[in-house]
């Protein structure tokens, strides 16, 4: 999957400036409200014509202003999904699923009916209409029909925005296998760090109509300071660990990181399942000796790799936990009173609120890491 742009697009007084190159299978566009996300989905996706430049997805240029290239936007097989699932009310689910493939040739149909269905979990919603689904059953339909059209690049703006935190929590495993075992690359527009901490694979941080950062997730969202203002306390590292054991007496559940073992809450998964971690910068301290007498349970020995510049009181230091790369943010004043500097062994302390269950999601396959 490669998705390339660079382009110029000018409404109003907003003129959208994005080049960027992404080859993940699930790209997350992150930024604050008027950033530009919706105008570069709506470029992506062809219902506006930028000003100037170019789009390539797979190696198929889309938009090419010098050479005079515009595929129009059915010809670009290209799926969206929206905010809210604008499925057809008079007809079922089967039917609204069925509708997708009538703008495929038929010799181009390539997306399994049966296979789609088990892939979003919707077998048992075949003959209901769209009215007696609920929030999140409605958005996986509404993927399903984008889905079945076979398209080359599927684009989803918000889809879980109108979601309330339960129908949420209900939607990502179907999100995470999509992203996994549906072939099909994925740009998500969204304005959650945990949201995109979950499922992206690549993030493009917009700003003001510019491209801040892009690059994987795991690095961008190491870096607060690349993150829009609120959402700088939610800056933090991607983990991959592996259960390692079960304490049946304190309930609790043990997993091994590269760096040591964590010890969360007891979770409901086998010996060696993968788990993706994020743990965030704010829930981390630093100690320059091994803690004692804490109630904190997680500990790990790390070196400090780099600092990095200040932003208002507070810095972010880095830290090689034996090959995890950590990320603590301390105030000015803790980095000069330990006097931190790079090459220092230190002990990262991670309070144990940092492992709450919206925080563990399914890890992506080897290939990802
Ligand atoms: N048709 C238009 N004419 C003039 N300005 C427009 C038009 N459409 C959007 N804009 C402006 O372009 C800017 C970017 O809008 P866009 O919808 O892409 O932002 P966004 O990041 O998707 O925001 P949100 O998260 O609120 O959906 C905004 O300032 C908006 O007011």
């Amino acid at each position: 999957m490669s998705l390339d742009v660079d382009i110029r697009h000018g409404q109003g007084d907003f003129t959208l400036h994005a080049a960027f190159r992404s080859e993940g299978r699930l790209t997350a566009l992150f930024g604050p409200s008027g950033s530009g996300k919706t105008t570069l989905v709506n470029a992506i996706g062809g219902l506006i014509r930028p000003s100037e430049g170019r789009i390539e997805v797979n190696g198929r240029v889309l938009v090419d202003t010098r050479r005079g290239i515009f595929v129009p936007k059915h010809r670009r097989r290209i799926g969206y999904v929206f905010q809210e699932g604008r499925l057809f009310p008079h007809l079922s689910v089967r039917q609204n699923l069925l509708f997708g493939r009538w703008f495929t040739p038929r010799d181009q149909r390539k997306a399994s009916f049966d296979a789609v269905v088990d892939l979003l979990g919707i077998g048992h919603l075949l003959t209901r209409r769209p009215a007696t689904l609920s929030g999140g059953e409605k958005q996986r339909v509404a993927i399903g029909r984008a889905l079945l059209a076979d398209p080359q690049l599927l684009l989803m703006d918000e889809p879980l925005a109108s979601l309330d935190e339960a129908r949420k929590a209900e939607i990502y495993p179907y999100l995470e296998r999509l992203r996994d075992e549906g072939g099909v690359p994925i740009v998500l527009v969204s304005h959650s760090v945990a949201e995109i901490a979950r499922l992206a694979t690549s993030i493009v941080v917009l700003s003001e109509g510019r491209v801040r950062a892009s690059g994987p997730a795991a690095e961008i969202l190491m870096h607060g300071n690349l993150l829009p203002q609120p959402d700088r306390g939610e800056a933090g590292a991607l983990v991959e660990t592996r259960v390692a054991g079960h304490d049946e007496v304190y309930d609790l559940t043990y997993l091994e990181a590269k760096g040591g073992i964590l010890t969360v809450p007891r979770l409901p998964l086998p010996m060696g399942a993968h788990l993706r971690l994020r743990l965030r910068a704010r829930d981390i301290i630093l100690s320059l000796h091994a803690p004692e007498g804490l109630s904190a349970l997680n500990a790990l020995p790390a070196i400090v790799v780099a600092i990095d510049e200040p932003d208002g009181a507070g810095v972010d230091v880095a830290l090689d936990c034996a090959g995890d790369a950590l990320v603590a943010r301390l105030t000015r004043k803790s980095v000069e009173t330990l006097g931190l500097a790079p090459g220092l062994p230190v002990h990262a302390i991670i309070k144990s609120i940092a492992f709450d269950q919206e925080a563990l999601a399914r890890m992506p396959p080897a290939d990802e890491l």
